[in-house]
């Protein structure tokens, strides 16, 4: 059994129902358990600016599948919640990436992990040290622009949770 991180981000509509949704498939995905899940965090839009805060989190799971398997389910809840992106690290209704997968190395045409940006984005380190209090952080790791939104005692009051957020 492979052990795997991920960081969910949704800035554009409903994003608490995007990242309830995002979870409930994964969760529902045949070969995956969602294992734990972070709080949600309210953050502000890093490298493209002009855009609205983002809520974001980190989920722990097992799976059978290989990262690359993993990824095309990642990117096929994407499509499903109605993913459009025209500028880069501008607005999006989800995101998923793959932060950790096991303790591996891993870089092909598709994947690079551990994923090369998330040492400097506090919105992933925040909410994956909140599960993996083994990930090591840089000494001169600054928090900033993250705030805690909502947590949860476990992932089925998450998924029970229903609110209108616009
Ligand atoms: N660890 C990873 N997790 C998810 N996608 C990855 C990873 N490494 C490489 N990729 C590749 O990155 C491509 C672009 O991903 P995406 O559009 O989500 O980028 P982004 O979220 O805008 O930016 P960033 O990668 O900085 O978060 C994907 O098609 C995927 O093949
Ligand atoms: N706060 C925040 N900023 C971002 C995010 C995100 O998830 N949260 N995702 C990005 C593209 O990967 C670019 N900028």
């Amino acid at each position: 059994m492979n052990q795997s991180y991920l960081s969910l981000g949704s800035n554009m509509g409903d994003r608490f129902e995007m990242l309830r949704q995002a979870v409930l498939q994964l969760s529902t995905f045949p070969s995956i358990t969602v294992t734990r899940i972070s709080s949600l965090y309210e953050t502000d839009p890093v490298g493209y600016k002009e855009q609205e805060p983002f809520l974001n989190m980190v989920v722990q799971l097992e799976t059978e599948l290989n990262a690359v398997k993993l990824l095309d389910v990642c990117q096929k809840i994407e499509q499903n919640l109605n993913r459009k992106r025209l500028i880069r690290w501008g607005p999006r209704t989800i995101d998923l990436d793959i932060l950790l997968y096991n303790q591996d190395n891993i870089k092909n045409d598709r994947l690079i992990v551990p994923h090369p940006r998330m040492d400097e984005r506090a919105f992933v380190i925040v909410p994956l040290l909140e599960i993996n209090q083994e990930f090591k952080v840089e000494d001169n790791f600054e928090v900033d622009g993250v705030r805690l939104w909502k947590s949860y005692k476990d992932i089925e009051m998450f998924l029970q949770d229903v609110r209108m957020e616009l």
